[in-house]
């Protein structure tokens, strides 16, 4: 998988995605989330991995153990190089993702990765205590869920930048620490809480960024991409 940003594709329609991908060659990660899978299906996925795209099949499964695990199961035939789950779903639910995904993936092909959301990067320290009734501070929350993540099996998490550093240190470098919430420092915020700069996260040692609007609403998405890009590799 490479390490370039991946770029969410938060379209509503095929036809909006191609438009948006036409100014990119195909060597760039996508990431596929919940509006663009269930409005085109599966046919989206195979139409990205036929143009040769990796591909961050990003559907957050959490439901019981056996359901998840099936899903899994047709999950791995679609070819993606990454997929998730919860990690409030617990340990196992997260075994059985990796029972399931082990369990489709035709013969003499690589499983996809598989990776833990901890706490969603539009969720801070209020709604930790107040809404999910944690007592402990957001960071131990998703330190705690990445080492649960790390002991089911799973390849790594999705955290803020945040937390990067911190889930290295518990973890290890190999670890995925795949990190949304990426703005420029002159971008909105929009609904995100932990957010952070390319730079924060490479000197953080996350592993991926995921970047969606920073790319996708500017004037000209490909030098925005170009930027983000270089300020992530460390080449400005
Ligand atoms: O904790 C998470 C998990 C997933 N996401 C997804 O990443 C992108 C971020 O989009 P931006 O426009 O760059 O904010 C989006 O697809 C989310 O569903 C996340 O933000 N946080």
């Amino acid at each position: 998988m490479k390490n370039t940003p991946i770029i969410a594709l938060d379209f509503h329609s095929a036809e909006k995605t191609f438009e948006f991908l036409s100014a990119f060659d195909g060597d760039v990660h996508v990431k596929v989330g919940m509006q663009l899978y269930y409005k085109e299906g599966p046919a989206i996925v195979s139409r990205l991995k036929e143009l040769g795209y990796d591909v961050f099949l990003d559907l957050k499964l959490h439901d019981i153990p056996n359901t998840v695990k099936s899903a899994m199961e047709v999950l791995a035939g679609f070819g993606v190089d990454l997929v998730n789950v919860h990690a409030a779903g617990g340990k196992a639910m997260m075994e059985a993702a990796l029972e399931g995904l082990d369990k489709g993936t035709p013969s003499g092909h690589k499983r996809p990765a598989l990776i833990g959301v901890t706490q969603l990067t539009s969720t801070d320290d209020r709604q930790v205590r107040e809404e999910q009734l944690i007592n402990v501070a957001l960071r131990d929350s998703v330190l705690h869920y990445a080492q649960l993540t790390k002991s089911a099996g799973l390849d790594g998490v999705v955290c803020s930048v945040h937390e990067s550093a911190v889930i290295q240190e518990a973890c290890g470098t190999e670890f995925l620490k795949v990190t949304p919430g990426i703005r420029l420092s002159d971008g909105g915020v929009h609904d995100q809480k932990r957010i952070a700069t390319p730079e924060e996260a490479r000197l953080a040692g996350s592993t991926h960024i995921v970047v969606g609007r920073a790319i996708t609403g500017a004037v000209d998405p490909r030098a925005a991409y170009e930027e983000i890009n270089a300020l992530w590799k460390g080449l400005v």
